[in-house]
């Protein structure tokens, strides 16, 4: 399942990005916002993170930047949030960092540029290996 998030800055991409998704046959849940009427982006990063961390749930975020939108979900245990501004830097999100939502700007980014990072992140594939142990590093922050 695909959660996905924005405040009123991504509302309109959200909207774009949920239509794409259909197109490609992915199920997702929208966690709001669901309006342009002015919100806070930390209590939508909250309700993706919480749906993200400790499932196999992938989560989509989008603000204005997409950097409010990656710090507060990064807040949460087990998410790994990566804000992304190309195919290439949504590509190795997967691969290298095992990133669990995609978080990008819906002011900053072009649509097909987000289609494209859409469709890269969920379908790259985390390759494991040295970057295994660099993400458990992550994950285990602050236990030693
Ligand atoms: O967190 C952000 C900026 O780093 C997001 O882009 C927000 O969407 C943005 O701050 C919202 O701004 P607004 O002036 O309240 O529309």
């Amino acid at each position: 399942m695909i959660i996905i998030g924005s405040d009123h800055a991504g509302f309109a991409m959200k909207e774009i990005i949920k239509e794409y998704l259909l197109g490609l046959n992915y199920q997702f849940e929208d966690v709001g916002t669901f309006s342009e009427d002015s919100v806070d982006y930390p209590d939508f990063a909250k309700k993706a993170a919480k749906k993200v961390q400790n499932s196999d749930n992938f989560g989509i975020l989008i603000c204005g930047t997409g950097l409010g939108m990656s710090i507060s979900a990064n807040r949460f245990a087990g998410v790994r949030c990566a804000l992304c501004h190309d195919a290439y830097t949504a590509e190795f999100a997967r691969k290298h960092n095992n990133a669990n939502i995609l978080a990008f700007g819906g002011r900053t980014t072009g649509v097909e540029i987000a289609k494209q990072m859409v469709y890269i992140f969920l379908n790259a594939s985390f390759e494991g290996g040295r970057h295994q142990r660099r993400v458990n590093k992550i994950d285990t922050e602050g236990e030693e």
